[in-house]
Formats: structure tokens, C-alpha cells, sequence
């Protein structure tokens, strides 16, 4: 089942008849049930007594075999991972996962479909850019790729959120700002583009700057320094030649600082609330929402959600302002992922900060078990020329090695001549550097011991932590879940375990959430209440699809479904099995 490549490393892999010899000593006589009402977990009190869990801690192993009675039914698996599974075997699956924002180079059936065999797994939809119509056609098109063609491709929205310090020059390319040039940002309003006048798309933009201030364009593209104020208007000189593209971003600096600037607008702005129901009622799976300042806008529009929308839409947060970053915490436990906008975030920050930020945040989301996107500027280049600069190829490579869940293409899909080639770039780059982490994973385990007691279900963490830490001990092909809503996946993912993770879901909107999740591949089937009987179909119906499972592939099961015979009681197990 292994790859070549990935069974060479295997160097601690066992075979599947000692597997169940070695784990017998270690099974049998393991604690059945938590009786005392009081646990302690690492110096944290968990009160047993409120939860409505039982630990089933049977950790068994057990030999599966055919029953034919149980071939009914069906597997949602995509049509990529399928192939994927067939080509590379299970330890041959990619875990970082892709998102690609959609543009004028990709909106077409044609364009998407190849980014979807190429392995987009979430298409973005920017709102700041095109009409409704077209967002609406490129929104049905990927439905109906995913319907017809048996992709499984998430469709995420993009607020345009309030952005205020942008400016534009009118022109649909870019215009160089020569040195010791001077230059008009005005707010007033005009059609088409005037020499050296820039438009800024909001009234107060100038409250509270002075002469000798400097403004930073996209976070250094050029810069000016503010000469006078005239009213609303600042003239101003160029002090570092550069470009400015359409829709720039400007930052204010004062003695080597940003000026912190508050406007006081809400997160949302009524376009944004407008795109939020279109969203809705074209079914979308994530609504990332941009200029993020704390976790109120983020709470109040999943309780939004809640009512107006029929199926769970997960909230992400973009990291891309200061204010964020001072609230990191409370706004990655308000939503459901991160994206580290680091466009915006490099105008608002020094561009030397971005490396060590990028890695905290990534750090605080894996903690809090939330996915993060690693966004903007990857494979930049790749939107002008067919290969990426060595340097773009040492960033994508570092962000997987961060364990980021997502990587995210922008301009390169959106507009670029190279998107398909920028998405292979990524893939091939991700796939790498798992296989070097997963290496080292073998020599040491100090990323799981990093990941303190930090959630509030901690059995259910602790049940997904022991369950890692066994498949990686043992060897195991793949781990299987079963998951309505996919929390006990995502526990799973979140200890970046060497084989990958199968789950499954009966719930669609959970298997569209966890298309952002490190390692999973979410498969849509029917679950009953009857456990066992779970993965007795599940193990059949991928016997069933040939090519994908053999004999003595040992797999690690976890579930937390509540089984029949005890309606009120959930059982959470680990077992190990091999295939017969
Ligand atoms: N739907 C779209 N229609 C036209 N152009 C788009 C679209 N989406 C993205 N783009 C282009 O791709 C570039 C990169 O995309 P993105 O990072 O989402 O936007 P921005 O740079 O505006 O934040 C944008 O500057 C824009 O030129
Ligand atoms: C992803 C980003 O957001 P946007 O494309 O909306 O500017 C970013 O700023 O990096």
C-alpha cells in the first residue's frame, strides 16, 4: 500500500501479524471504564461526572473479514483522492492542503476542472473584485463539477470587508513613481486616471497626518513623504521610486512607527452583509472574513449563520491588521480557521516581522486545533514567468513545515498564465517537505509533547492525542474516523500523525470543513448508531473500490458514535485492526 519511497523510511513499520501479537500483552487488562468521578489530566480537573461520555478505552485489535451483506451503500470519496489513494497508497497522500482564489484565468469550466484534478481543494472567491453574475456562474460551476464529475472542491467566499487605506490611479496596470516626483492623494472623486494623482478611497483618510509623515505603499512598493495637507488632500514626494498597482495599500508612518489608525467602521460593511446572503443562498462552505479587529464580528456573524443559513458555514478570520494580532487568541477561538493575509499584514507590520508572526499564529491556531491558511505572495512571480524563484520555493516549503493545514494561491490562479503550473508547484513542494517531516517524526516526537492540555474536551483531545501517538508507534497505514461534525478529525489532524486520516462523515457540510484540514480526506457516507457495524461497511466498501486497501494494512479506528444499545452514552474508542 505504502509508497516505495515511504516504506524505505518505515524503518519502525511492523507487520501486521506482529502488530496484533505485541499489542495483546498491551491490551487486554486496560482500564474498561472511568468510574471515579474525578480525573486529573496533566493538573487539570476534568469533572467525568458532567460529561455525557464514557470512555470505552477498549483498545482493540481485531482481524476484519468479509461480509458480503454489507456491500450496500456508498463512499463519497472524491474522484483526486481516489486516484491519489490508487497511485500512491495511503502513506502517498498529501496532507497540506490547496486553496485557490478564482480570476479571470480560471473561471471557466474548462480552467477549473483542471484545478480541481490538480488538487484545489477550497476555490476562493474574492469579493473586492468582478460582478455578482460572474461570481454566481463560477460558484455553480464548481457544484456542478463537483456533482457530475465526483470532485469535492469547498467554495469559499472572500468579504471585501471595510478597507480604507486603499488608493488607486485610475489605469487598469500599474504606473511607476520616479524619485523626488510629487504626487496628489486626493479624495475627490473622478472617472479615469490623472498624471500623478492617486484617488483614496475614503473621506478622512488624511485626519491626523502631518507633513514630514511617509506613506508606504503595499508595504514598501514605493514611498512618499507628506509635504502639505490641503483640506482632505495630501501633495507629497517620492522618496523610493516604485510602482503602484491598481487598488494599492497604504500604511501611515511617523519616527520609524505605523500610526495606528482607528476609523471605527464595523468589521462587516452592508456590501459584505449583501454577499453574505447571496453566499448563503448559493450554498458556499466558507465565508473568510477580512479587517478582522477582535472576536465580536466574528461571533455575532456565526450567530447570524446560525439562523439564516440551513447548513454549518465556517467563519474564517484574516490575520492582517495589528489590532488582530493584539487579539490573536479570542478571534482564533471565536472562529472556525485563520488565514494569515499576509498581504495586508505585511503593510501593517515590518516585512521582517512576517516570518516569526506567520509561525506564532500558526502555532496558536494548531493549539486551539482551528486551521490555518498560509496566504499571499507564495509562488508570486509564477503570475508573470513558468517557474518560481528559489526563494518562493524555500517560503511554501517552510510554511509546511510550520504544519500549516493551507497554502493559498492568489493572483497566481486568479490572473496569472501559470496557475495550473503554480497549483503543481505547490504540490510537489508540500509533498516533499511532509515526506522530510514525517522522517523526522521518526527520530523524535517533540511536535505532539508541544501540544499542551488546551482544550475544553479533553477527552475527546486526549483519546485523539493517545490515538496519534499509537499509529505513529505503530506503524499504521491510515487511520479511520467517524464523524458527524468533525471534531474528532480535526483532533486528529492537529497531531500531524505520520499516516493519513480517513473520515467519515454523513453530513456534507462537515466533509466541504474538513477540505481545510491537514491530512484529512473526508469521505461522505451513511453512518448508523451501530459502531462496529461503521466500520465493517466502510472497510468493505473501500475493499470494493479495488487497488486500495490489501491485506494486512493495519488501520487505526476512532469514533465517538453512540451506539445503539446505549442511546444516551457515547462511546469514544480507539481500535486497531488489520485486514484480512
Ligand atoms: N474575481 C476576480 N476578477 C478579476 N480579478 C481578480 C479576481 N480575483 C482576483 N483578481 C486579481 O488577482 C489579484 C490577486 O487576488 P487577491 O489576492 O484575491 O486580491 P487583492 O490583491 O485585491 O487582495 C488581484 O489583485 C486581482 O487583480
Ligand atoms: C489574502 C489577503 O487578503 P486580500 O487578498 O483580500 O487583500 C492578503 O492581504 O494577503
Amino acid at each position: 500500500m505504502a509508497v516505495v519511497g515511504d516504506l524505505a523510511l518505515m524503518g519502525t513499520k511492523i507487520s501486521p501479524n506482529k502488530l496484533v501479537g505485541n499489542l495483546e500483552k498491551r491490551v487486554f487488562g486496560f482500564p474498561v471504564l472511568l468510574s471515579s468521578r474525578f480525573v486529573f489530566s496533566h493538573g487539570r480537573k476534568l469533572d467525568v461526572s458532567k460529561s455525557r461520555t464514557a470512555i470505552r478505552a477498549v483498545m482493540q485489535v481485531e482481524k476484519i473479514h468479509s461480509t458480503s451483506e454489507l456491500n450496500e451503500g456508498c463512499l463519497g470519496f472524491d474522484v483526486v483522492s481516489e486516484r491519489e489513494v490508487k497511485e500512491k497508497g495511503f502513506l502517498g497522500l498529501r496532507k497540506t492542503k490547496l486553496v485557490c482564489t478564482i480570476g479571470p484565468a480560471s473561471s471557466s469550466l474548462d480552467e477549473l476542472e483542471k484545478l480541481a484534478i490538480a488538487g484545489m481543494n477550497v476555490a476562493r472567491l474574492n469579493m473586492c473584485h468582478n460582478t455578482r453574475e460572474w461570481q454566481q456562474d463560477v460558484i455553480r460551476k464548481i457544484k456542478k463539477l463537483n456533482q457530475e464529475k465526483g470532485y469535492s472542491v469547498a467554495v469559499m467566499m472572500d468579504t471585501e470587508g471595510n478597507q480604507i487605506q486603499v488608493v488607486d490611479h485610475g489605469s487598469s496596470s500599474s504606473v511607476k513613481a520616479e524619485e523626488d516626483s510629487i504626487w496628489y492623494v486626493t479624495t475627490e472623486k473622478f472617472e479615469g486616471s490623472r498624471p500623478f494623482t492617486i484617488q483614496a478611497n475614503y473621506e478622512d483618510f488624511a485626519e491626523g497626518v502631518n507633513p514630514g509623515d511617509e506613506i508606504v505603499i503595499d508595504g514598501g512598493m514605493a514611498t512618499f513623504e507628506v509635504i502639505e495637507r490641503a483640506g482632505n488632500d495630501l501633495r507629497c514626494k517620492c522618496t523610493d521610486s516604485g510602482l503602484l498597482l491598481p487598488r494599492a495599500k497604504l500604511s501611515f508612518w511617523r519616527d520609524g512607527k505605523i500610526l495606528g489608525r482607528d476609523y471605527d467602521l464595523p468589521t462587516l460593511s452592508a456590501k459584505d452583509w449583501s454577499d453574505i446572503a447571496f453566499g448563503i443562498s448559493e450554498d458556499i462552505d466558507f465565508i473568510a472574513v477580512s479587517f478582522v479587529k477582535d472576536a465580536d464580528a466574528i461571533k455575532h456573524l456565526k450567530d447570524y449563520l446560525t439562523t439564516k443559513s440551513p447548513k454549518a458555514i465556517k467563519v474564517l478570520a484574516k490575520i492582517e491588521s495589528l489590532e488582530s494580532l493584539r487579539r490573536l487568541e479570542e478571534i482564533v477561538e471565536a472562529s472556525d480557521g485563520i488565514m494569515i493575509a499576509r498581504g495586508d499584514l505585511g503593510v501593517e507590520i515590518p516585512l521582517e516581522q512576517i516570518p516569526s508572526v506567520q509561525q506564532d499564529i500558526t502555532y496558536v491556531c494548531r493549539q486551539l486545533n482551528k486551521p490555518v491558511i498560509v496566504a499571499s505572495q507564495l509562488l508570486e512571480s509564477m503570475v508573470e514567468y513558468p517557474t518560481p524563484t528559489r526563494a518562493e520555493v524555500a517560503d511554501v516549503s517552510e510554511a509546511v513545515r510550520q504544519y500549516a493545514d493551507a497554502l493559498m494561491l492568489s493572483g497566481e490562479s486568479a490572473i496569472g498564465s501559470y496557475g495550473m503550473k503554480a497549483l503543481s508547484v505547490l504540490r510537489t513542494t508540500s509533498t516533499r517537505m511532509e515526506q522530510s517531516c514525517r522522517e523526522e517524526n521518526r527520530q523524535t516526537s517533540l511536535h505532539q509533547r508541544k501540544l499542551g492540555v488546551s482544550l475544553p474536551d479533553q477527552i475527546a483531545e486526549q483519546i485523539c492525542n493517545c490515538a496519534v501517538e499509537m499509529a505513529d508507534n505503530l506503524g499504521v497505514d491510515a487511520i479511520f474516523v467517524y464523524t458527524r461534525h468533525g471534531k474528532m478529525a480535526s483532533l486528529l489532524s492537529r497531531n500531524r500523525p505520520n499516516p493519513p486520516i480517513f473520515a467519515f462523515t454523513n453530513d456534507n457540510s462537515t466533509r466541504m470543513a474538513l477540505n481545510l484540514q491537514w491530512g484529512v480526506t473526508p469521505l461522505l457516507t451513511d453512518l448508523s448508531d451501530d459502531m462496529e457495524g461503521n466500520v465493517k461497511k466502510t472497510v468493505e466498501l473501500i475493499k470494493g473500490k479495488g487497488g486500495m486497501i490489501k491485506k494486512e494494512d493495519a488501520i487505526l479506528v476512532v469514533s465517538d458514535i453512540i451506539p445503539i444499545s446505549t442511546a444516551q452514552t457515547i462511546f469514544q474508542s480507539i481500535q486497531v485492526m488489520t485486514i484480512s
